[in-house]
Parts: structure tokens; C-alpha cells; sequence
């Protein structure tokens, strides 16, 4: 028998403060929430409630004043920044508005960076790029990609290491109808080889196909 592996990601009590000249804005006061492996979960909320926050803080790219975040049993919070990123690069698949590719490098080399970065071994990139249908693009840089490419080779860069977690902002926010759906049906594949996902999002759709809502207002789990 296997030990169980626990959940994909875990967040225990999250606070983050900003500071601007005498303003405090308590940006996330308290936000505890576990996306378990399979699962996948949509976080909604109106601008301002902290999902971006709430984001940063999962994938180790801003350090909460208090709590911890767990990914794959290992701790991201609390500690250097090299190994935030390290864990960051081993156990979680980024895709944010902001794009995960590195814009004068092609698609092919975006891929093996990634790869690299994690420590691991060779990819076959080919094989990649044809699960997200990209096959031949592969020496296009991010410029020459329309909205739907782009979608599906940031994806391709997320999920080269097989992460544990997948954090998505609003993965689907420019693209039709079609294309989204591709997109939703890529990461629901990897969600079905046991990640988790967690979507920041305003759609319908990614609601619609989500196993569980969680609503952020004023900074905290709403409900
Ligand atoms: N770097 C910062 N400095 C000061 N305040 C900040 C900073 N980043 C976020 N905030 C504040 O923290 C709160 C949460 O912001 P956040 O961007 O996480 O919300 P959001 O739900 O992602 O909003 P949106 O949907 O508009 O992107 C807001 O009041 C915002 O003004």
C-alpha cells in the first residue's frame, strides 16, 4: 500500500498587508483553502477582493505576512526566495495573465527552460507541442503566436514538469469560445492524472466545469 500523498495545495490562514504612505489595505485577511489532487477549483470574487493576492501567494511569487501554503506536502512560505522558486518550478504549473513565456525565445526553447529550471531531465517537446496542438510551431517566437497559440504553448510551459498544482489567472479571458474550451479540456486532462487546479476567473464556463466555487470578498473566503 502507497502513503496518501495528501492534497495538491494547502493554504492555512493567508494575511498580506500593503502599505502606501499611512493606508493599510488588508489584502487577504485569513484565506485558508485545499485543492486536492484530481480536483479543480474556480475562485471568483469583484476586483479588489484579492485574488491576484491569494495567487501570488500560492505560487510563491509574494510572501504572506502570516499563514502557510503547502504545495505537494512541501512548504512554499517562510522561506528564501531561491527555494520558493525552486518549489515553485518542481510542483507547480504557472500560467498567469502576464504570460509564462519568455517573449524572444521560441516555443521549443520556452519549453526546455522550464524543464531546466526544475532540474529535470530532456523533454520530448514535440510530443508536447502536439498534446496542445501546436505541432510545427515550435520554432515561433511568442509575437508571431496568435491569442489561442499563445493560450496553449503558455500551457504547454506549465505543464512540462508535471506539476503537482496548476495555478491559472484567467487562462481563458481572451479567447473564443472554441479555443477555450480546448484550453479547459488540456488542463481537466491533467487534473484527471491526479493535479489539482485552481482558476482565478470570471467565466461561466470554468464555473460551470468546476468541482468546487470559493468566493473571495474584502479579502477573505466569502461564506
Ligand atoms: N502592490 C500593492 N500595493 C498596494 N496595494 C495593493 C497592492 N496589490 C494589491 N493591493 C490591494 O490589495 C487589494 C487586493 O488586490 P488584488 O489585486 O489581489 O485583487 P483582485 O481580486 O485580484 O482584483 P482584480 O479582479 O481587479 O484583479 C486591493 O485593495 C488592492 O488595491
Amino acid at each position: 500500500m502507497t502513503a496518501d500523498p495528501g492534497p495538491a495545495l494547502e493554504a492555512r490562514d493567508l494575511y498580506r498587508f500593503f502599505r502606501t504612505g499611512d493606508d493599510e489595505t488588508l489584502a487577504l485577511r485569513g484565506v485558508s483553502l485545499t485543492v486536492h489532487r484530481g480536483e479543480t477549483v474556480a475562485v471568483v470574487g469583484p476586483s479588489g477582493s484579492g485574488k491576484s493576492t491569494l495567487l501570488a501567494c500560492l505560487a510563491g511569487l509574494d510572501e504572506p505576512a502570516g499563514g502557510t501554503v503547502r504545495v505537494g506536502g512541501e512548504r512554499m512560505t517562510h522561506r528564501r526566495e531561491a527555494d520558493r522558486a525552486r518549489v515553485r518550478a518542481d510542483r507547480i504549473g504557472v500560467l498567469l495573465q502576464t504570460r509564462n513565456l519568455v517573449p524572444h525565445l521560441d516555443v521549443t526553447t520556452n519549453i526546455r527552460l522550464a524543464r531546466r529550471a526544475a532540474g529535470r531531465g530532456r523533454v520530448r517537446a514535440d510530443e508536447l507541442l502536439e498534446q496542445v496542438g501546436l505541432t510545427g510551431r515550435g520554432l515561433a517566437v511568442p509575437a508571431q503566436l496568435s491569442g489561442g497559440e499563445l493560450a496553449r504553448a503558455g500551457l504547454a510551459v506549465a505543464l512540462v514538469n508535471d506539476p503537482d498544482v496548476i495555478l491559472a489567472d484567467e487562462p481563458t479571458g481572451e479567447l473564443d469560445g472554441a479555443t477555450e474550451q480546448q484550453v479547459l479540456s488540456l488542463l481537466r486532462e491533467h487534473t484527471g492524472r491526479g493535479a489539482g487546479l485552481l482558476v482565478v476567473t470570471h467565466s461561466a464556463e470554468v464555473v460551470r466545469i468546476a468541482d468546487r466555487v470559493v468566493l473571495l470578498r474584502d479579502g477573505a473566503v466569502a461564506g
